[in-house]
């Protein structure tokens, strides 16, 4: 058995993924994570999970609305005081510093104001979205744990972790743009065209038709590099793979001789992405200057055209003026919102993905009152059970074997017989189609799974270790182990040899692929780590990478204390090692072909005597 189906059981790990960069648009960019299916639906969900959070949500907008007032009456109030100066210089009159003091002051107040009414719409979307965030993870989390095996088996690793991270990150980032600008920027954009209404319709046309055009052009540029970004992310993504995949088979990459066909191939990839990615940001960045230019246009058309209303007497100097400020404030609402589509679409695509896991269907339910065995003694048997992990492919038809209380068992067979398949079901990784689990008698499914995994222990193949100490490493078995038993386990699965010697001793940090250790001792760890735990029942799962003969000696005694007084499954593949088993069985195709004792298959001269024969040379 392999520590992936472990690790599958135990979830996954974060990944980072490509994100995309939209055209025209700064800040945070949306993931490339494909068209969703059913954006509406999908948007709509999004809200009533926002909507838990209603009155935030309110005051929010309240704050919006009244900080994009305030601020949008700012030029209309400078427009009146340039009047009253104006008014004043060409009437000969005496300014009216008064006036004049407090409707700078009233702007300033309104600016101060907007401001902070601005400040604690963000600080309230913000914790809005962070809260939304956490209940995604939290969801989602739960969500795993209750995720059945075969679930995991058809999907990739990698994207079910990018669901988890990158997707719930995505949405979150999005939803505080969207939340926060989207809703600033309409309101902004419609407060600045009233006011330009209100002074001029004629000019305030003008300055829409120009709006219309820029907004156009945006689009079809936008239209035209969207699928250059795609190709930019797919090459990007091909050329990851190529990297990746060479650098951690270089030596073999270099062994095969096959360094100018991996040359050749990221010449091409490397080619298709800077071909792509120069498309690309090359029409994304005509986009701004493009519309720049527009309103530059349209704002020398009004000014000229305001200049000869106010020389024709049909508006006032300030007027024009706020009008002036107004145009100049229109391109900035405009250009967020025309960015927020791509911003909308990829966080209800990222949103999708994670109700679709979130959806998945689950487990079958614990039972209501679980069953568990008082004082568990490790009496294991199959019962005429069935299993097939494609409904198509059989596989377990009628599979019985029983392991009584401190026996062990072997399960000896080819690959691909079922060894794995045998302790995946003991272990309800996996529900069976037919017959019956026991454990001390009691039908498996009638146990709780946490319930009925606590009595197992597991040493794989590929020594699984975590990030953290070697005490830490060894403890996992035990939440509540001593540093005396930690010691005892050590010792007595000869860890204590080479740990001794290191120099920062237990206290010497692994990562998580144990570098710094050598095969053989990880192995050692990991029986330690079962050894500590003390389960009634044991499933070893035998090297079959080969150590040295003096580690492999110790891990074999190391073995053999962990299954004395228990009982044990071994997955074995040299014969050589369970001779003295209590139960050989031998499986071929998910079937039990022959089950005994060494000596009694032997003399039955079937397929086990065959197998054993095939090995003498290698056990010689
Ligand atoms: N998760 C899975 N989904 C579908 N089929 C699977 C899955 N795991 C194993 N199988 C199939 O079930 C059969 C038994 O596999 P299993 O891993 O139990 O064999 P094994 O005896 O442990 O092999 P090995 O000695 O190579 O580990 C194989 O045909 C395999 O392809």
């Amino acid at each position: 058995m392999s520590a992936a189906d472990l690790s599958r059981a135990q979830g996954p790990a974060p990944v980072t993924g490509p994100r995309m960069t939209p055209p025209g648009r700064g800040g945070p960019m949306p993931i490339a994570v494909g068209k969703p299916r059913n954006a509406g639906a999908t948007l709509r969900r999004l809200g009533a999970m926002l909507s838990a959070n209603r009155l935030q949500i309110v005051l929010a907008l309240s704050f919006t609305l009244g900080s994009v007032t305030l601020s949008t009456l700012g030029p209309w109030l400078l427009g009146r005081a340039t009047d009253l100066v104006i008014g004043a210089v060409s009437a000969s009159r005496a300014i009216d510093f008064g006036a004049l003091g407090q409707l700078l002051l009233l702007v300033g107040a309104l600016q101060a104001v907007a401001a902070v009414l601005n400040w604690m719409q963000a600080w309230l979307i913000n914790g809005l979205v962070q809260n939304l965030s956490r209940e995604m993870r939290r969801q989602a989390e739960d969500k795993l744990a209750r995720l059945p095996l075969p679930w995991f088996d058809r999907q990739p690793h990698g994207e079910v972790l990018s669901r988890v991270t990158n997707d719930i990150d995505n949405v979150t980032q999005s939803l505080q743009q969207l939340l926060s600008q989207l809703l600033l920027s309409l309101l902004h954009l419609i407060g600045v065209i009233a006011m330009m209404l209100l002074l001029s319709p004629l000019l305030a046309l003008a300055a829409v038709v120009s709006l219309s055009l820029s907004y156009g052009l945006a689009r079809l540029l936008a239209m035209r590099s969207q699928p250059l970004f795609v190709e930019q992310w797919r090459w990007t993504g091909v050329l990851n793979g190529e990297v990746e995949e060479n650098y951690t088979g270089h030596s073999l990459v270099k062994v095969f001789g096959h360094r100018q066909r991996a040359r050749d191939a990221f010449e091409k990839s490397n080619r298709g992405l800077s071909d792509n990615a120069l498309g690309a940001q090359f029409l994304s960045g005509v986009i701004q200057p493009a519309i720049l230019c527009i309103g530059n246009l349209a704002y020398i058309a009004v000014v000229i055209g305001g200049a000869l209303r106010v020389a024709s007497g049909a508006m006032t100097m300030g007027a024009l003026q706020a009008f002036i400020q107004y145009v100049r404030q229109l391109n900035q609402p405009v250009s967020q919102i025309s960015g927020m589509a791509a911003i909308v679409q990829s966080a209800a695509a990222s949103a999708e993905r994670i109700f679709e896991l979130l959806d998945a269907p689950e487990m079958s339910p614990e039972p209501r009152q679980p069953v568990d065995a008082a004082k568990p003694l490790g009496h294991v048997a199959f019962e005429h059970v069935r299993f097939r992990y494609d409904p198509a492919r059989p596989l377990f038809e009628d599979v019985s074997l029983e392991a009584l209380p401190g026996q062990t068992v072997a399960i000896v067979g080819p690959t691909g017989a079922g060894k794995t398949t045998l302790v995946n079901l003991l272990m309800r990784f996996y529900e069976i189609d037919g017959g019956t689990i026991r454990f001390d008698g009691i039908d498996t499914r009638t146990m709780a799974r946490e319930g009925l995994r606590r009595h197992f222990g597991m040493v794989l193949q590929d020594a699984w270790l975590f990030g953290g100490t070697i005490r830490d490493n060894i403890a996992y078995g035990k939440a509540d182990a001593t540093e005396a038993e930690i010691l005892e386990a050590a010792r007595a699965c000869h860890v204590d040899d080479f740990v001794h010697v290191l120099p920062q001793g237990y206290d010497t940090v692994l990562d998580e692929n144990g570098s710094g250790l050598s095969l053989g001792q990880r192995q050692l760890l990991t029986i330690a780590r079962a050894f500590i735990a003390r389960p009634v029942v044991l499933i070893l799962d035998e090297a079959t990478s080969s150590v040295d003969t003096r580690t492999e000696i110790l891990v074999q005694r190391a073995m053999a204390l962990l299954r004395s007084g228990r009982t044990s499954f071994v997955i074995a593949h040299r014969l050589s090692t369970i001779r003295d088993a209590d139960l050989i069985v031998y499986m071929e195709n998910g079937n039990v072909i022959e089950q005994g004792s060494h000596d009694a298959l032997m003399a039955r001269r079937g397929a086990y005597w065959r197998l054993d024969q095939f090995q003498v040379p290698a056990n010689a």
